[in-house]
């Protein structure tokens, strides 16, 4: 089927090319046209493993190419979907739907042959409704061109996997036609036994603003515990790992730390409070308040290990952190609970280094003022304490006796509790993390 993939950030270009891989003739459209020019050259502009191979095969096996062109984009596209950004507002916790309306306007006056366009990117519940409404004026296919909602659940890090294996479907349609237009489009994962939901607009678009909310309501319980943890000297790696033996529980996202952060779980949970409020619901969902805040507190909390460990005051202190992405596997750092508390650290007069595997470039680019080191061995040297926040493999491979060796003080604090502690502190190391005891 030829289709098209508008928008080629991270989730889109991960949509496209596995479309390929299912056997699809794809085109990615983007209005950035240096990313079109690296993606045209197989070169992926974020890291996600496995994703560069894949795309290379498919573009030389002529299946996926790339452009800015719309009118090229849609010309023959049986389906178009949407993989825009839908950021927070600024200043504001509702959603910024403006890529969407603008790939909208731009794109809906080019369709004038039945089509399907199929929404992606995380929407306000209402989106789609309206969408489709303003898709039907302005096509001049008019009815032809009918909308699904299909909302993406892949997690960065992991997004060719989740996208070829994914724990479901969902798709938004009212239309018997677009449902079964969608069954072709991802015959071989139902064919793998994926399950797929067809519901309303509305309900697809807040599954998936529901599923994130359940997620970040996860980390954020679990962080609370490391709060009273900390409070009554309890452990909260060791309640954690008991509450997982309880399926009805489950130990996944159960993960105390510096809390979460990204392109996703920060901005979905506020704007699904703004759409709520509007729907008036609002009160339905005030205990995401209490989960952001619960999350943010995780970052200021970090900064006051730190001031500990440097013994009262980050004045003048060296600092070294490890891990700019807000999380392994990512070069993403929106949002980054990392590079936040690098800030904080900072503005509290310490000489911050930072290193991070993948995320430097994006790290220098949003946060010039930092200073930023070629290695962990690099950033650590003469630090007076070591930050670890974003749990690399790489970081859990250090050697805690070498790396000991090169800096002026050995104090750690393991923002995402992810270091043997015991090994850490056998090499001579004050060990610190949240919700976890000072010794044991
Ligand atoms: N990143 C993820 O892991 C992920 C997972 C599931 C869902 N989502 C959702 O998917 C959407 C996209 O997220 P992302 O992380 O890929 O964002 P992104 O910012 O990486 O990518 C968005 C892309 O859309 C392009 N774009 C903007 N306006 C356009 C237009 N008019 N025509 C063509 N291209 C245009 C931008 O240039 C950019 O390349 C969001 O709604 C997000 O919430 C993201
Ligand atoms: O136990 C945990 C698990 C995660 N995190 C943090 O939570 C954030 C989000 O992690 P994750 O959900 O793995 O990353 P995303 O790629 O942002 O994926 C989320 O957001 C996507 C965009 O909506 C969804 O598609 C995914 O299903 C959803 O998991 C990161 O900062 C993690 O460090 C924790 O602090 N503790």
């Amino acid at each position: 089927m030829r289709m098209t993939v508008v928008g080629t950030g991270y989730l889109g270009a991960t949509h496209a090319a596995c479309m390929a891989e299912l056997g699809h003739q794809v085109v990615g459209l983007d209005t950035d046209q240096a990313k079109i020019e690296r993606l045209t050259a197989g070169e992926v502009p974020f890291y996600e493993p496995g994703l560069a191979e894949l795309m290379q095969r498919q573009i030389i096996a002529g299946r996926l190419e790339f452009t800015t062109d719309p009118a090229r984009a849609v010309a023959g596209s049986q389906v178009v979907f949407l993989c825009v950004g839908t950021p927070q507002k600024h200043g504001e916790y509702a959603a910024d739907l403006s890529q969407l309306h603008g790939a909208t306007d731009t794109l809906a006056p080019l369709l004038d042959q039945p089509c399907l366009v199929v929404g992606k990117s995380t929407v306000p519940v209402g989106t789609a409704a309206a969408l489709a409404e303003r898709i039907r004026q302005l096509a001049p296919a008019g009815a032809d061109v009918e909308l699904a909602w299909n909302p993406e659940f892949l997690r960065e890090g992991h997004a060719v996997d989740d996208t070829l294996r994914p724990d479901r479907l969902v798709i938004g349609t009212a239309s018997g036609q677009a449902e079964k237009t969608l069954r072709e489009v991802y015959a071989p994962l139902l064919d793998a036994g994926v399950p797929l939901l067809v519901t309303d607009f509305a309900t697809s678009e807040l599954v998936k603003t529901a599923a994130n909310a359940f997620l970040a309501t996860k980390i954020s319980f679990i962080n609370a515990m490391a709060e009273v943890c900390e409070a009554a000297g309890a452990d909260v790696s060791q309640l954690s790992a008991a509450l997982a033996y309880d399926p009805r529980i489950g130990g996944r996202f159960l993960n105390a730390g510096l809390g979460f952060g990204g392109g996703c779980l920060p901005k979905d949970i506020r704007a699904f409070m703004a759409r709520a409020g509007e729907l008036g619901a609002d009160q339905a969902l005030t205990f995401l308040r209490e989960v952001d805040e619960i999350n943010m507190r995780r970052r200021v909390r970090t900064v006051d290990l730190a001031r500990e460990q440097a013994g009262g005051s980050l004045l003048g202190r060296r600092v070294a952190v490890l891990g700019a992405a807000f999380k392994p596997e990512s070069d993403d750092v929106r949002d980054s609970p990392a590079l936040h508390v690098a800030a904080a650290v900072q503005l509290a007069g310490a000489h911050v280094r930072v290193y991070d595997p993948q995320a430097m470039a994006n790290a220098k680019r949003t946060f010039p003022g930092l200073s930023y080191a070629g290695s962990a061995q690099q950033a650590v040297e003469g630090a007076h304490v070591v930050l670890l926040l974003t749990e690399w493999q790489e970081f859990l491979d250090l050697d805690p006796a070498g790396l000991g060796s090169l800096v002026a003080e050995r104090r750690v604090v393991d923002g995402r509790s992810c270091l043997d502690a015991d090994r850490w502190r056998a090499a001579g190391w004050t060990y610190r993390a949240l919700g976890r005891p000072r010794q044991g």
